[in-house]
């Protein structure tokens, strides 16, 4: 008898189906960040890796492997063939080209397009029920590319949005109030990136909205110049590039939060891309639980606000209106 019979009694067959499988398509730096996130956190047990890359893709499983005796029960599966991808409840997309020294917006847009054209359908045929999430960028174009691409329902197509911008706001806050980032309230929505918009009408403490202790918080006539706060936002992500030529920590787990949100039903409200109205797909926050999107919380939001919405939700149809789907 061999020592495996000797140790063991079989019982039953063992499945793979852990029933919170993902796939993160790009194993690169945001990619792995958010696999590293997900497993260590114990959002999911069972992972799945697609790369273009065949090298890449296998030497990140084979390392993630080595740290097996580190997680809870990790089956972490790689390949270029899409079929590895069977079965995931979440489709996380963060695959993608650079933009190239000079390149505009729209040739960005339309090469990562093409790259969308051979991901989305190839997820799909293996995962029909699954949730898309976006990460590439321009994250709000490609996630409408990937909500066209698709035909899924709006809710089943999820970009990451502001969900980063809306972290390092809240970081930033708390490094100006001393008081834990956890505790720290307030949505930045709208446009990911250089033309995000804060909704400083909602920033709170416990409940205690900080407009209601300074008035003119967030605007030019500020005598205390919160509206910096939102700046180095912005100013960071720069900084963050410029230091160490990308950014993949407070993106991972930021991707790995809405993932917990999915997985676990959570019904928590978090800044997420969704397809708002007509083909304009703007971070609000979205109560987020097994089938995507459930709600969109009705923020009162200023006219200011409004006005800056509707003008990334026009420079954004403008972009669409370019791309050779
Ligand atoms: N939404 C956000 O807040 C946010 C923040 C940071 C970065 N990003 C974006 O995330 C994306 C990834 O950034 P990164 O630093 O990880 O880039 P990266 O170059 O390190 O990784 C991209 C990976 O995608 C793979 N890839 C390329 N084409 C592919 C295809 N057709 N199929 C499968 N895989 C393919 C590459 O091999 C590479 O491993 C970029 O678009 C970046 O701008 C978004
Ligand atoms: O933290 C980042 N890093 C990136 C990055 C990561 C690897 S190379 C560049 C970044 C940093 C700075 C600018 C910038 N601009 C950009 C615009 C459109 C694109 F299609 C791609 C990138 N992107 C990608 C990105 O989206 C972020 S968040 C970010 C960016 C700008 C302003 C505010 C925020 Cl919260």
């Amino acid at each position: 008898m061999e020592t495996l019979s000797k140790l063991l009694q079989p019982i039953q067959k063992k499945t793979d189906d852990t029933g919170n499988k993902v796939t993160v398509v790009g194993v690169g730096q945001v990619g792995m960040a958010a696999v590293f996130a997900m497993l260590t956190q114990g959002v999911t047990s069972n992972i799945a890796l697609v790369d273009v890359s065949a090298e890449k893709v296998k030497g990140e499983m084979l390392d993630l492997q080595h740290g097996s005796a580190f997680m809870r029960n990790a089956k972490i599966s790689a390949s270029t063939d899409y079929a590895v991808s069977a079965g995931s409840k979440i489709c996380i997309v963060t695959a993608g080209v650079r933009q190239r020294e000079g390149e505009t917006r729209l040739d960005l847009v339309q090469r990562n397009t093409d790259v969308l054209k051979m991901i989305i359908p190839q997820l799909l045929k293996h995962s029909p029920d699954t949730i898309l999430m976006i990460a590439s960028n321009p994250v709000d174009i490609l996630t409408f590319v990937t909500w066209k691409l698709s035909g899924l329902p709006k809710q089943r197509v999820i970009g990451s949005g502001t969900n980063l911008d809306s972290a390092r706001f809240r970081y930033l806050l708390s490094e100006r109030l001393g008081i834990a980032p956890t505790s720290c309230h307030g949505y930045i929505i709208g446009e990911h990136g250089d033309t995000s918009v804060p909704v400083w009408s909602g920033v709170n403490i416990a409940g205690v909205r900080l407009s209601d202790l300074n008035k003119d918080i967030g605007s030019a006539c500020d005598t205390e110049n919160w509206k910096v706060v939102h700046e180095k936002v912005v100013q960071s992500a720069y900084e963050v590039i410029k230091l160490k030529g990308y950014t993949s920590w407070a993106i991972g787990l930021s991707l790995a939060q809405l993932a917990r949100a999915i997985l676990t039903n959570a019904h928590s409200v978090h800044p997420g891309e969704h397809g708002i109205e007509d083909e304009a797909f703007l971070s609000l926050p979205c109560v987020l639980g097994t089938c995507g999107v459930y709600d969109i919380v009705r923020q009162p939001l200023t006219d200011n606000e409004l006005q800056q919405l509707r003008k990334s939700a026009k420079v954004m149809a403008q972009v669409q209106a370019g791309i050779k789907f």
